[in-house]
């Protein structure tokens, strides 16, 4: 089977994307096609697929697999990537409108210079504080601020934020020496998160700057994690170190973005989109 993609990242997440407009994929054949496809050595090689599909509810529609085949509900490196996808396709004639994700509807903004875009800023909603909407097992309606999070020997402090997916956000002193491949993938699949959780180290470098490295649920680490941004942000303000209605410049290993969680409790990004390739993949069930 012959399948038209383009390979886009968001300061160097990267994932396949397909066009639903014009393709048309079996439901039970997605998962594995995200696993084949972001395979390095006999796929594309990506973090994983997302698909851009017609929406019922919004002008247009988005779904996220990880590179293990599992369906997240947002992606906002993804969301950027679709908006510069949907908007030089034209598929929507305005530089505003709306994507609905599994994690709701979202708004996105793309920014001009020269006719190009150059980013695109997006209304990531309402944060999720509640422990058990996370989801995370414990208490009903408390929220997971600096909360001792056991693992073994070790003892971490959490901060725990849904963006409509879960993160799990600790804080650390100096991010080279963040435990991200020793514990990144532990943290992940760790039982007190029902639904497995996305792993963020940050290190404050001052209220309106932080350091940030992830481990993705599904895919490991990434150069970057938009919606972990906006989570990492939300937990730096829970936590004292940085201020509401400010713009917080995220120094991720791909690049910048720039989060502001506003007084009206909604977080803000913007930052960068960048098509890499178009090709065609040859898929086939094994
Ligand atoms: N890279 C993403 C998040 C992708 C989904 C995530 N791994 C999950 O399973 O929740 C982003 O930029 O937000």
């Amino acid at each position: 089977m012959k399948i038209e993609f383009t390979k886009m990242h968001g300061l160097g997440n990267n994932y396949i994307y397909i066009d639903m407009f014009q393709e048309t994929l079996s439901e039970k054949d997605i998962p594995m096609i995200a696993r084949d496809v972001s395979d390095i050595h006999t796929g594309v090689g990506s973090d994983g697929l997302i698909l851009i599909t017609p929406s019922e509810n919004a002008e247009i529609g988005m779904r996220i697999f990880n590179k293990d085949g599992s369906e997240g509900k947002t992606c906002g490196n993804g969301l950027r990537c679709v908006a510069k996808y949907v908007y030089e396709k034209q598929f929507v004639h305005t530089t505003h409108f709306t994507i609905e994700t599994k994690a709701g509807i979202v708004e996105a903004y793309v920014e001009l210079s020269d006719g190009e875009v150059n980013s695109i800023t997006v209304d990531m909603g309402i944060p999720v504080l509640n422990r058990s909407n996370i989801p995370m097992i414990g208490a009903e309606q408390e929220k997971v601020i600096s909360e001792p999070f056991e693992l073994g020997a070790e003892s971490l402090s959490l901060t725990a934020v849904s963006m409509g997916n879960p993160h799990a956000v600790f804080f650390v002193d100096d991010i080279q020496k963040s435990p991200l491949y020793e514990l990144g993938s532990i943290i992940s699949t760790d039982n007190r998160f029902p639904e497995g959780v996305n792993c963020e180290f940050i290190e404050v470098i001052n209220p309106n700057e932080i350091n940030f490295r992830v481990w993705e649920r599904g895919s490991g680490v990434t150069q970057a994690c938009g919606s972990g941004a906006c989570a990492s942000v939300v937990a730096s303000i829970l936590n004292g170190y940085s201020r509401k209605d400010e713009e917080i410049c995220v120094h991720l290993t791909g690049g910048d973005l720039w989060i502001k969680w506003a007084s009206d409790g909604h977080v803000w990004m913007r930052g960068p989109a960048e098509t890499i390739a178009n090709g065609e993949y040859y898929w086939s069930q094994h």
